[in-house]
């Protein structure tokens, strides 16, 4: 059934009440959770995810999931606004959440729907969807097509790729804004589009490339020069999956992609919770996705955050409704008299008001911590991950607990081991690789370069500032007609102020330090040697093979003296390696075999962020770099000196 159609016939009466309480209890941001239907080889066995609502009207409606967690005896429960069960089709999904903003909408108060969480949890089913089951983009423009029919306003639509932290235009890159006057043209752009520009592949890797994807929907009306000015926009985004990369041990060219997708995550939260917070400053600048939402989030514009549920047992799905349910709970604080509430802001003034980046940074307390710790919130282990937030998450009054009595609702969710029958499990394996040099999208791809050489602080006063540039064939595009939206990078930011010297004369310093290392007895006292193992292997009764405990000290011998002092000339020599990444030159960095440009601008990232990203050698897993990867690193290093 063409869910285009279904609509208006699924809006019954009790869901028009949900309508009006959907806008009721509008806040900021909306926590929308839907569980995902099966797939054909998803067996219904066990319930895996519970839905409880408590409260049945308005304001008062509580809804919280919780999970049949194999892997943890804790019984977390997550607060939502709401949550779509699998029986419940995106038609619904539409007129209940969707429909009630159009109008606003057209008097210039933005929305932006996001689909978050894990992969494979149906986020492009949700959005995008496809010819047969329309998603909510196509079925929001069919209704503002028909909105729009023979009045003054006109709607235009642009269409992003957020890929490895390039943006591209999947529409038509000379072009932002392209107007669409019927559902059949929409339809050909949208779903031709995001298929024919998908940047190609340096290499071919088994798993399809992730990205965030972002549909803009511009409602234009004319100024008094008859000029068409965008007069609001709604964005539906699908997020590129979330995943623990470390848990499931990806390899070195998929784990940087997906530390960039995590970091850029990361950042869409802290925008979201700045927003929310009603904070002065919002770090729009940290990555691009936020960058190219810039002009919705802020002021008094609407976010529905659209949580995916896999209906199997997955932790990163579990993850994901963590992060989004902390959202629920973010408490605005008075705005400031000199913040302009009440409209959106617009590119420049956001900008102005991001200021920079370090300032940002001392922001309040409230505010979700930016860049390494992005690992606490989409990275590497469970209670990594979580650790900013785990107090409160854990803190028994964030969890619902109504006076009025909870009505177990529906949801009887199988449970199907992880990985049996479903994609997840196959996605994740992985195999070791050689240092993949930082993958760049193909040069002849519609890339959005968002570069400057200009100095943060004098964004808000030069209008060329937001050119757009197109690498494609070199030409340079204006941004959208509103959209100041996506500012350009300060590189500058990106280069150590401090030089350090070059890499050769450190690789130097290294192999002195290594020298002495040598040269200097180590204060090891050497205990006197044992004779009890003599006595161990004495056994009256039977003939054995005598049994060598690990008791015996080698320590005096030779070998012993060696291995002793080499193991403290490794550590020694890894600290020092470690100092050198904490401190070189970007030039410097690149020197290093496996650390291209991509991966030496991180780090440079990481230090802005705190001074000595790594303290050991397992930091370095954060750049992307798999274990084996750190070790070859360092023994080339090592290797180096003897050359
Ligand atoms: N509500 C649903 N009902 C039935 N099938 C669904 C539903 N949602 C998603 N699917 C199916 O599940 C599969 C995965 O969905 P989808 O591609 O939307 O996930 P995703 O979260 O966008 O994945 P990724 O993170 O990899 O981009 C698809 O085959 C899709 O058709």
């Amino acid at each position: 059934m063409d869910s285009r159609s279904s609509h208006t016939a699924s809006v019954t009466p009790s869901s028009r009440n949900q309508t009006k309480s959907c806008s009721k209890l509008g806040g900021k941001v909306r926590i929308v959770a839907r569980i995902r239907g099966f797939k054909d080889l998803e067996l219904a066995s066990e319930p895996v995810i519970h839905v409880c609502k408590s409260g049945d009207n308005g304001a008062l409606e509580k809804v919280t999931l919780s999970f049949d967690d194999q892997t943890s005896s804790r019984k977390n429960e997550y607060e939502v606004d709401c949550c779509y069960h699998q029986n419940e089709d995106t038609a619904l999904i539409f007129s209940r959440e969707v429909k009630p903003r159009i109008a606003k909408v057209f008097d210039g108060e933005s929305s932006t729907f996001i689909a978050f969480g894990a992969r494979g949890s149906g986020k492009t089913f949700t959005i995008q969807g496809s010819k047969e089951n329309s998603g909510l983009g196509m079925l929001v423009v069919d209704e503002i097509l028909k909105m729009v029919e023979g009045g003054k306003h006109a709607v235009a639509v642009s269409f992003y790729e957020v890929f490895q932290d390039h943006v591209y235009d999947l529409l038509d890159p000379k072009n932002p804004e392209v107007p669409v006057k019927s559902i059949l043209e929409f339809e050909k752009l949208y779903y031709i589009g995001s298929n024919s520009n998908k940047p190609k592949q340096k290499v071919a890797l088994e798993l399809p490339r992730r990205s965030h994807k972002a549909l803009m929907i511009h409602i234009l009306a004319c100024d008094e020069r008859q000029n068409p000015k965008c007069v609001g926009k709604m964005n539906f985004v699908d997020l590129a999956g979330y995943e623990n990369a470390k848990r499931n041990s990806i390899d070195g060219a998929n784990l940087v992609e997906g530390t960039l997708i995590n970091k850029s995550l990361n950042a869409l939260f802290n925008v979201i919770h700045a927003v929310s917070a009603n904070e002065s400053r919002v770090p729009y600048r940290e990555s691009k996705i936020t960058r190219v939402l810039q002009d919705s989030l802020g002021g008094n514009n609407h976010i529905s955050m659209f949580v995916c549920l896999n209906p199997l047992f997955c932790p990163d799905t579990i993850h994901a409704v963590t992060l989004a349910s902390r959202l629920k709970s973010i408490k605005p604080v008075a705005a400031k008299k000199q913040s302009n509430s009440s409209a959106p802001l617009s590119a420049n003034k956001a900008d102005s008001v991001v200021a920079s980046r370090s300032a940002a940074k001392k922001g309040p307390n409230s505010r979700l911590p930016s860049g390494k710790k992005t690992n606490e919130y989409f990275g590497d282990t469970n209670t990594k991950q979580a650790s900013g937030f785990k107090k409160k998450a854990n803190n028994p009054s964030k969890v619902v607990k109504s006076d009025i009595p909870k009505q177990k609702s529906t949801v009887v969710v199988p449970y199907v081991e992880e990985g049996k029958g479903s994609l997840d499990g196959a996605l994740f394996n992985s195999d070791e690789v050689d240092i993949a040099s930082d993958i760049v999208p193909c040069s002849n791809d519609k890339e959005i370069v968002v570069s400057d050489a200009t100095q943060e602080n004098s964004h808000a006063s030069n209008e060329e500032d937001a050119l757009v540039k197109v690498e494609d064939n070199c030409k340079e595009v204006t941004p959208p007609v509103d959209g100041d939206n996506i500012v350009k990078e300060d590189n500058t930011l990106l280069v150590n102020e401090t030089k350090s010297p070059p890499l050769s004369v450190r690789l130097k310093e290294l192999s002195m330090n290594l020298q002495s290392l040598c040269a200097t007895p180590l204060p090891i006292s050497m205990p006197p040697v044992a004779n009890t193992e003599i006595a161990n292997i004495v056994d009256t009764m039977e003939p054995k093979t005598p049994m060598v405990t690990n008791k015996m000290d080698f320590s005096n011998c030779p070998s012993g003296k060696f291995s002793k002092r080499s193991s403290g000339m490794k550590q020694s020599f890894v600290q020092e390696y470690l100092e050198f990444l904490n401190t070189a030159t970007k030039e410097d960095l690149k020197g290093i075999k496996g650390i291209g440009e991509k991966r030496a601008s991180y780090i440079l990232e990481l230090r802005e962020e705190s001074p000595q990203p790594f303290k050991d050698l397992d930091d370095l897993q954060e750049i992307g770099l798999s274990a084996k990867q750190v070790k070859r690193m360092v023994q080339n290093a090592a290797g180096g000196l003897f050359n």
